[in-house]
């Protein structure tokens, strides 16, 4: 059975902003065919968007409320924004497909390992300060909101030490391979134990 205890394993793709989490996260998640559990915030969607691909976009009173209702697994308050995860949501597509991954900051990567334990894998995504600025520049962020960024940058790199992975992006291709590589003996030593 997909979902047991033994073959549950959530991946979590965390790091500095701009060092490339969603693009390696889905790239990842898609060569290795995880299933990817969304984060609800109350943010507004970007143009380029998908309710229900990218994120559950949803109003601030019903988020408080799920929150207040114990819902959230984890949940941040991010320049104003809440974000979180549903226990739900993990459990279900746990015991649908096994093998899911997220994205997100440490705070709320912190937060998942404390709650799940060995099933949280976490995979910590860096780049040096330039590269990170100049591709938030290049997707088109303003100075301010970069700024902001990266004033959490160090912060954000002292996490590295405590994940179990740390790959340096620098070349997106060969990223996404180092990480399936890793990832996938993951996934063969789970089918292995079924044996
Ligand atoms: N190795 C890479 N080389 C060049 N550009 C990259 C690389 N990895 C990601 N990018 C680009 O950098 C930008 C930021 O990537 P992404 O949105 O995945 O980062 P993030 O860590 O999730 O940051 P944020 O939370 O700020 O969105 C995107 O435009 C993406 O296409
Ligand atoms: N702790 C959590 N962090 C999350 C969640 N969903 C996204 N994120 C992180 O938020 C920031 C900003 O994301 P953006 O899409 O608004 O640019 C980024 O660091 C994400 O990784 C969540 O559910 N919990």
């Amino acid at each position: 059975m997909r979902g047991d205890a033994t073959r549950r394993r959530i991946f979590v793709f965390t790091g500095p902003d701009g060092s490339g989490r969603k693009t390696i996260a889905d790239m990842a998640g898609s060569t290795l065919e995880l299933k990817k559990v969304l984060s609800y915030t109350t943010r507004e969607r970007r143009p380029a968007e998908q309710e229900g691909q990218d994120y559950y976009f949803v109003e601030k009173e019903t988020f408080l409320a799920a929150e207040r209702n114990g819902e959230f697994v984890e949940s941040v308050s991010i320049d104003n924004h809440q974000y979180g995860i549903k226990q739900a949501d993990i459990e279900r597509l746990w015991a649908e497909h096994g093998f899911v991954y997220v994205i997100l900051n440490p705070q709320g990567a912190r937060l998942l390992k404390q709650r799940y334990g060995d099933a949280v894998v976490r995979v910590f995504l860096y780049t040096d300060r330039d590269n990170a600025e100049r591709r938030q520049r290049a997707r088109g962020d303003g100075e301010a909101l970069i700024a902001h960024r990266m004033s959490h940058y160090d912060e954000a790199m002292s996490y590295l030490t405590e994940c179990e992975y740390a790959f340096e992006n620098v070349d997106i291709a060969h990223t996404v391979f180092a990480i399936s590589n890793t990832l996938e003996r993951y996934l063969n030593r789970q089918l292995l134990n079924l044996d």
